[in-house]
This record gives structure tokens, sequence and C-alpha cells, in this order.
């Protein structure tokens, strides 16, 4: 395939998306490896910010294999192999993807949704799988409304259960569509939690979320990329690439409390989420 995996979780060569005529994203090209952080387990957590209407939600079809790309290819670490170097071409159903609605079953229960998430995995018993589900239920506060529907859901709740789904039925990868948008402190806090609930379960567990608030790019991820209309000529061309990306882990600024050099940062996504 003429590029060497090693310890890559995520590549992504000379992507682009077109709707009919009209190309929405081009020219994409990023390369996430996991890295190791002495005596932690650490899971990736990658940002990716950008003006409204530049592309996000379009690549993130693209990474879950919703929609198939005009051009170039997404690879994932084959985790079903122990060799270190083996890789796939990405699937529909290889990466979790939570979307903006959190889209559950409207006749399914809390419990009844986990239970049929977890329908696949012919080596549990009902029992294990019953106990797998009440686990996440009391960690992700969720107990009491285990056998509520849907609708009876706060937005928190729905967004928590259909990550929960996702953690089952995919493997180490997930996508979040602006997982705080429309949330109040307390639910912001409680997906926070779970990034690090997720991030600390697996080496490998890598989250990839979209997010206007540059403020929770900034603190929560490790690697951001800027997604906006690139200048070319002088002029803005109409489509979205990366043109920005920040390494936090380079910066040294990962893993900290947010504070003056993380402010810093966020001045700068801000300039370049302007100029594109
Ligand atoms: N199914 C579709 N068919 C045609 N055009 C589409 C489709 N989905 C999105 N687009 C267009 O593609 C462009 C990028 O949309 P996308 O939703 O990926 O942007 P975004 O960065 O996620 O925006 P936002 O931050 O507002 O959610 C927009 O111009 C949009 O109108």
């Amino acid at each position: 395939m003429g590029y060497s995996m090693q310890n890559t979780l995520l590549y992504v060569e000379n992507l682009s998306v077109a709707y009919g005529e009209k190309t929405v994203i081009k020219d994409i090209n990023f390369v996430e490896k996991d890295v190791i952080r002495k005596d932690n387990v650490t899971g990736q957590v990658v940002a990716v910010v950008g003006r409204s209407g530049r592309g996000k939600s379009t690549l993130f079809r693209a990474l879950t294999g919703l929609i198939k790309p005009t051009t170039g290819k997404i690879l994932i670490a084959d985790t079903s192999t122990d060799a270190e170097n083996d890789a796939k071409e990405v699937e529909e159903g290889d990466i979790g993807f939570v979307d903006q609605k959190y889209t559950l079953f409207r006749n399914k229960t809390v419990y009844q949704s986990l239970m049929f998430a977890l329908r696949l995995k012919e080596n549990m018993t009902k029992e294990q799988k019953h106990e797998k589900i009440m686990t996440y239920l009391s960690e992700w506060g969720l107990e009491k409304v285990k056998d509520q529907y849907p609708c009876e859901l706060s937005g928190g709740q729905r967004q928590r259960t259909a990550i929960i789904e996702q953690i089952f039925c995919s493997g180490h990868y997930m996508v979040l569509d602006e997982p705080f948008s429309g949330l109040d402190v307390g639910n912001i806090e409680d997906v926070k939690n779970a990034f690090s609930l997720i991030t600390s379960m697996h080496e490998f567990n890598t989250i990839i979320y979209s997010t206007h608030d540059i403020e929770l790019a900034v603190e929560l991820a490790d690697s951001i990329y800027v997604i906006g209309y690139p200048t070319i000529d002088g002029k803005h061309a109409e489509y979205g690439t990366i043109v920005k990306h920040i390494d936090m882990k380079e910066l040294n600024l990962a893993w900290k409390d947010f504070g003056m050099d993380h402010i810093e940062v966020v001045k700068q996504i801000k300039a370049v989420m302007m100029q594109s």
C-alpha cells in the first residue's frame, strides 16, 4: 500500500467528497498515530473545527463509511490481528457514529436498545450481556432511566445512550458530530467524563468529534484540525480542506489543565477560521 501503518490508527489520503457536481471537501490528508503515554492508558482525542458548512459532517460521513468518497482512501488499524502494521479500508460499521440528533429506536427502552446493540456478540451469554449493560448504565448515570423510551429522556441521557450503543457495536473508533451542542453545563461535564471513560478503557480507543466551541476543542483534544475554505491565488476556493493542524502533544499542552497557553491556541484557531 506504500505506507507503513506502524502505530497508525487513522490514515486519510487525498480524500474528496462531492454531492452530485458539487465538491464539498477536497485534498484532505492526515495521519493519527497512537501516542503512548507512560504509565497511562491513553486513547486519542481528535477535534475537528471550522465554520458552518465547511464540510465537517461530510468528512465524518466519509470516515464512518456512510458515504463513498469521490477520491482517496481511509485506512484504520486492523485490530482483529496482532500484527502492528495491519490496516483495512474503513467500512460502514467499523467506526461508531453519534450524529447531532442522537438517533435511537423510538420503540425500545434504553435497556432494550443496548441489548439490541450487543445482539451480534455471539461469544457472550445473555447474563454477561445483562451484566455489561448494568455496569455501563451505572457508570454513565443512566440506571434510573433504563426502562424509559427515547421520548422520555433528556438530551444528555439520549446522547449517552447513543454513545454506549456505539461503543457496544463498533470497535475502537467513535465519531461524534457536535456532542456538546445544546447541552447545559452539567451535561457538558457528563460528556467530558464520557470522553475520559472511553479513552481510559483502551489504548486504541479514538474519539473524533466536531465542535463550534473552540475552547472545548483545545481543552479536550490532543490533535485539532481546522477545516475551512483554502485561499488559492488570492481567492477563496469553495470547498473545505484542512487549513491548519494543531498537535497539542507536540506543543506539550495535551493532558494539561486549561491555561494561558491554551488560550493562545484558541486565539490562533479563531484567527484561522475567520480567514477560511
Ligand atoms: N446530502 C447533501 N447533498 C448536497 N449538499 C450537501 C449535502 N449535505 C451537505 N451538503 C452541503 O455540503 C456543505 C458542507 O456541509 P456539512 O454539513 O458537511 O458542513 P459542516 O461543516 O458540518 O456544517 P455545520 O457546522 O453547519 O454543521 C454545505 O454547503 C452543505 O449545504
